[in-house]
C-alpha cells in the first residue's frame, strides 16, 4: 500500500521501559499503528541494556566478567525473540547482532578506543529495533527496519556526537523519504556515524534527540516521546509523589527543564523542534489514554512556576586571584580555559576577584574534561578549589524576572536551607540554587508543596 505523505507527519519515540519486553513492545505497536500519521518509529536499547554495554565499554573487567554482563544483554533480547509468533524471521539477524557485542565486548582494545566503545554502544539500539520491528510485523505488513546511520550523520566526537544538519536533512530527503511511502519505518535512537561511516552516539539519552532531528530533517507536525509517565511533571515524580502532569508548556520552558535535570526529556531535543515549529507530546505507552504533555510555541496559560527539576552530582569550581583586583580580563582568562577544555558551565557567579561556577560530575562525562591539564592551565593565574556533593535544583517558570514577589516566595521555601550558589535573571525562565546533595530531596519537596501542593 502507497501512502499519501504529503498528509501530516508523526515521528514516535519509545524509550527503554517502553520496549524492555515483548509485552511493552506489543503496547507499543498498538500505540503506532492507532495513527495513520506515525511513519517512523524510533526506538531505545530495552531497558537496561545500555547501562550493561556501558559498564563494559568503561570498566575493566576479567573475562568471566565480561561473559556474564554479555549474557544478561543476551537473556533481555532473546526472551523477547522467544515470544515472537515467527522468531526464525529475526532469529538470524539478532545472532548477527550478538556475535558482534561480544566480539567488541572482549576486544583488546575497547577500553582505550572511543570508537569501539560508541559501537559496543549501539548494539542495544540496533538489537531492539529488529526485534521491534518483528512486533510491529505481527500487526502490519509492510515494516522495515532501517539503519539510522545512513542518515544521521554527526561529528566524531564519539559518546557524544554533534549532528550535522544539512547533512541529515539531504540524506533524510534522499534515503528516508521513500522508505516512509512503503512502509513503517523503524529506526534506532541514540545512534549515528560519522563521514568515514564509524559508529557514533549522541549521549545518555540521545533516543529522544534523534527522534527531534529525524521529525526536524522531514518537517514532521508531531513528534511523540513516549515513555514511563503520562507525561512532563511539576517535578520527578520519583521525588514528590504529589507531582502532576503538566497539560502544556512551552518550547523553552521544556528546554529549561530538560538541561537542569527533568530526565523524561534529552536537553538537546527541543532545539529541532522549536526550529520548525514541531510540536512534542510526551506520554505514557503503559496508560496511553491518560493523554500527556504538550510542547509547544505558544501555550495559553504562563504560570510564573511551572516545575522544579534536580541535577545531582555538581561540582562547583571556585577560581580566585587577588592580582585581578581592578584589572580587566581575568573572566575572560578563565572561560578561554573552560572552552579549550570543551567544559560546559551551567552556573556562573562573580565577584572581582574571584569566580565560581558549575560542571556536571566529570565522572559522568564520557570525556572526563575536568581533568588535571585544566586546573594546572588555570593555576598558572589564580588559585583553584573544586568541591563536590552538591545537586542543583531549579524552579521553572515564566516572566519571573519581572513577577512581583517570585523570589520572595521560592526563597521562603528554602530559608531553612543553605544555598552555596544562587542564579537568577539571566533569563525570565528560572531561578536555579546549588545545595548540599543531602539537602535536596527535602528541598524539592519543600518547594513542590509550597508552589504546586
Ligand atoms: N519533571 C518530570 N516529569 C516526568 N518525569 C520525570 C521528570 N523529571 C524526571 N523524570 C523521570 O524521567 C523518567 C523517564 O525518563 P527515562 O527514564 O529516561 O525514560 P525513557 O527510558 O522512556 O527515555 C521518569 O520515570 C521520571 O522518574
Ligand atoms: N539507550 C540510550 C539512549 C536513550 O535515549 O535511552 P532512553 O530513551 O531509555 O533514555 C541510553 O540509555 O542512554
Amino acid at each position: 500500500m502507497e501512502v499519501d505523505v504529503t498528509q501530516a507527519l508523526t515521528i514516535a519515540k519509545f524509550g527503554g521501559t517502553s520496549v524492555a519486553n515483548y509485552e511493552a513492545m506489543q503496547k507499543c505497536a498498538r500505540i503506532v499503528l492507532a495513527n495513520e500519521a506515525t511513519r517512523i518509529v524510533v526506538v531505545s536499547a530495552s531497558a537496561g541494556v545500555t547501562n550493561h554495554l556501558v559498564s563494559m565499554a568503561h570498566t575493566p573487567m576479567t573475562q568471566e566478567q565480561i561473559s556474564d554482563v554479555c549474557d544478561a544483554v543476551e537473556e533481555i533480547e532473546t526472551a523477547i525473540l522467544s515470544k515472537l509468533a515467527q522468531p526464525e524471521q529475526v532469529q538470524g539477524k539478532l545472532e548477527d547482532l550478538l556475535t558482534e557485542m561480544r566480539e567488541l565486548a572482549f576486544h583488546e582494545e575497547i577500553l582505550h578506543r572511543d570508537d569501539l566503545k560508541d559501537q559496543l554502544l549501539s548494539m542495544g539500539e540496533r538489537m531492539s529495533s529488529l526485534l521491534f520491528s518483528a512486533v510491529v510485523n505481527e500487526q502490519h505488513d509492510a515494516v522495515i527496519n532501517f539503519d539510522v546511520r545512513k542518515v544521521l550523520r554527526t561529528d566524531s566526537e564519539f559518546g557524544e556526537a554533534v549532528p550535522q544538519l544539512e547533512t541529515i536533512h539531504e540524506l533524510a530527503e534522499l534515503l528516508l523519504r521513500p522508505e516512509i511511502e512503503k512502509a513503517m519505518v523503524i529506526t534506532q535512537g541514540f545512534v549515528g556515524a560519522d563521514e568515514q561511516g564509524r559508529t557514533t552516539t549522541l549521549g545518555r539519552g540521545g533516543s529522544d534527540f534523534t527522534a527531534a532531528l529525524l521529525a526536524e530533517a522531514l518537517q514532521a507536525d508531531v513528534c511523540e516521546i513516549w515513555t514511563d509517565v503520562t507525561g512532563v511533571y511539576t517535578t520527578d515524580p520519583r521525588i514528590a509523589p504529589n507531582a502532576h502532569p503538566l497539560p502544556e508548556l512551552s518550547f523553552e520552558e521544556a528546554a529549561e527543564m530538560a538541561t537542569f535535570g527533568a530526565k523524561v526529556l534529552h536537553p538537546a531535543t527541543m532545539e529541532p523542534a522549536l526550529r520548525q515549529d514541531i510540536k512534542v507530546f510526551v506520554g505514557s505507552s503503559r496508560e496511553p489514554e491518560k493523554g500527556g504533555t504538550w510542547i509547544m510555541r505558544d501555550c495559553e496559560h504562563e504560570p510564573p512556576y511551572r516545575a522544579i527539576t534536580r541535577r545531582k552530582e555538581q561540582v562547583m569550581v571556585t577560581v580566585k586571584t587577588p592580582q585581578m583586583m581592578y584589572a580587566q580580563g581575568f573572566l575572560q582568562q578563565v572561560f578561554t580555559i573552560i572552552a579549550k577544555h570543551k567544559l560546559s558551565v551551567d552556573l556562573v557567579t562573580t565577584s572581582e576577584i574571584s569566580v565560581s561556577f558549575t560542571l556536571d560530575n566529570p565522572a559522568n562525562s564520557v570525556a572526563q574534561r575536568l581533568n588535571k591539564q585544566t586546573i594546572a592551565e588555570l593555576e598558572t593565574f589564580c588559585d583553584v578549589k573544586v568541591e563536590s556533593g552538591y545537586d542543583l535544583v531549579t524552579v521553572v517558570g515564566n516572566h519571573m524576572q519581572s513577577a512581583k514577589g517570585v523570589s520572595s516566595k521560592i526563597f521562603a521555601a528554602v530559608s531553612e536551607y543553605n544555598l552555596r550558589m544562587i542564579c537568577f535573571g539571566a533569563n525570565p525562565h528560572n531561578m536555579s540554587f546549588l545545595v548540599n546533595e543531602n539537602d535536596s530531596t527535602e528541598i524539592v519537596q519543600g518547594l513542590h508543596r509550597s508552589l504546586f501542593e
